[in-house]
C-alpha cells in the first residue's frame, strides 16, 4: 500500500517530533494517527457509534466521512491509525476551508488546564464573538495557478471582519497572497449558493441539529471543499461543493439534550455566508 501525506491538509496536526500525521492512500481513504491520550480513543469510539447508530438518518450521514476501522499502519512504524473516506480523493483542485464551530471548544469535564488554554484561543480568535473560527484554508489561486495558504498565526489573529472577508476571499478569483485587496466574490453563487450549494447543505444540518440530542459535538469542524478545475474550464455549475464534519475527538453523549454550542454556532456561520450571498459586491473591512 502506497502511503503519502495529504496535499491539502488545512488545520489539525501534522507530522512532527516523531509523532505521525495523517495520510493518503490512491484508493481514496484517509488515515488519521489515533491520538496517544484519550482523544483517538474518543473518535474511534464516536465512529463505530456513529456508523451503527440506527437513529440517524440517511441523509445526514452524508456530511460525514466514511469509516473504514482503524489499521496499524507500517509506513508509519506501526501506528495504528482511523481509516477514513479520503474527502478530497475526487477533487484535482480543490480550495478548502477548515471552520471550527461553536462558541467554546473546551468540553465539560475537560481539565483545568485545558479549559484555560481553549478559553484564551476562544477569546482571542472569533469563536465567542462569531460562534466558529477560521481553523485553516487553501485556495486554488486563478491568478498565479498556485494553492496558497495563510500562516496560522494570520488566521488566529482574525477578527468578525476578517472573518467574513476572509470568506468572501475563499470564492473569489483574484490573487489571495495580497490580504488587503478587495475579494471580487466570483464564485460565490456557484459555491455558497445555489440548490447543492455551501448554504442549501448547512441548512439541511441545521435543521438535523435542533432535533438531534444523540451527540455533543465539542471542538468539531466543518471542512468546506469546492472543484476549481471546472471554473478554470468555465464551467462554473460544476464545482461540486462539499460540506464535511471532521474531527470527533471530543465528541460526547448528547444524553437527550440538543447540542446547543454546535446549533448556534451554525446558525451563525449560516447567517454569515447568507449575508455575502445577498451582497457578493460589498467590500468588507479587515
Ligand atoms: O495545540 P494547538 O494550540 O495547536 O491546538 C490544537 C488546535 O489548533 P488551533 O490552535 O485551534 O488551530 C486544533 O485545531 P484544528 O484541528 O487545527 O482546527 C485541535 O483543536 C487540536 O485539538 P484536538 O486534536 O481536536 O484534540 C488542538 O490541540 P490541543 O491543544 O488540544 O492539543
Ligand atoms: N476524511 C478526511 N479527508 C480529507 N481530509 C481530511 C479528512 N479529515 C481531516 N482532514 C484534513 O485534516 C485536517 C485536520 O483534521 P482533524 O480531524 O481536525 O485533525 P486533528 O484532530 O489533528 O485536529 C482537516 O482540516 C482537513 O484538512
Amino acid at each position: 500500500m502506497q502511503l503519502k501525506v495529504p496535499e491539502h491538509q488545512v488545520a489539525g496536526h501534522i507530522a512532527k517530533d516523531g509523532k505521525p500525521g495523517p495520510l493518503v492512500d490512491d484508493k481514496g481513504r484517509f488515515f488519521k494517527p489515533l491520538q496517544g491520550d484519550s482523544r483517538g480513543e474518543n473518535e474511534v469510539k464516536f465512529y463505530e457509534s456513529f456508523s451503527t447508530n440506527t437513529e440517524v438518518p440517511d441523509h445526514i450521514r452524508r456530511f460525514f466521512p466514511v469509516y473504514h476501522g482503524t489499521q496499524a499502519v507500517e509506513g508509519s512504524d506501526g501506528a495504528a491509525m482511523i481509516v477514513l473516506e479520503n474527502l478530497l480523493a475526487d477533487y484535482s483542485k480543490p480550495s478548502v476551508m477548515d471552520v471550527k464551530m461553536g462558541s467554546r471548544t473546551w468540553y465539560p469535564d475537560a481539565s483545568e488546564e485545558y479549559v484555560q488554554k481553549c478559553l484564551k484561543k476562544d477569546t482571542g480568535t472569533t469563536t465567542v464573538s462569531a460562534g466558529f473560527r477560521i481553523s485553516g484554508f487553501e485556495v486554488y489561486d486563478h491568478k498565479e495557478s498556485s494553492f496558497w495558504k495563510p500562516e496560522r498565526k494570520l488566521l488566529r489573529g482574525l477578527k468578525v471582519d476578517g472573518a467574513r472577508l476572509t470568506l468572501r476571499k475563499f470564492v473569489s478569483s483574484n490573487s489571495l497572497s495580497d490580504m488587503g485587496s478587495k475579494p471580487d466574490s466570483a464564485f460565490v453563487s456557484s459555491v455558497y449558493g445555489g440548490s447543492n450549494g455551501v448554504l442549501t447543505q448547512l441548512l439541511e444540518l441545521k435543521t438535523w441539529f435542533e432535533n438531534q440530542t444523540l451527540y455533543h459535538f465539542n471542538s468539531c469542524s466543518i471542512l468546506m471543499v469546492y472543484e476549481n478545475e471546472s471554473i478554470l474550464k468555465g464551467n462554473d455549475d460544476d464545482a461540486r461543493p462539499q460540506v464535511k464534519l471532521v474531527d470527533f475527538a471530543h465528541v460526547l453523549d448528547g444524553n437527550g439534550v440538543i447540542d446547543h454550542n454546535f446549533l448556534g454556532g451554525l446558525c451563525s456561520f449560516i447567517n454569515f455566508l447568507r449575508d455575502i450571498l445577498q451582497s457578493p459586491d460589498e467590500s468588507a473591512e479587515s
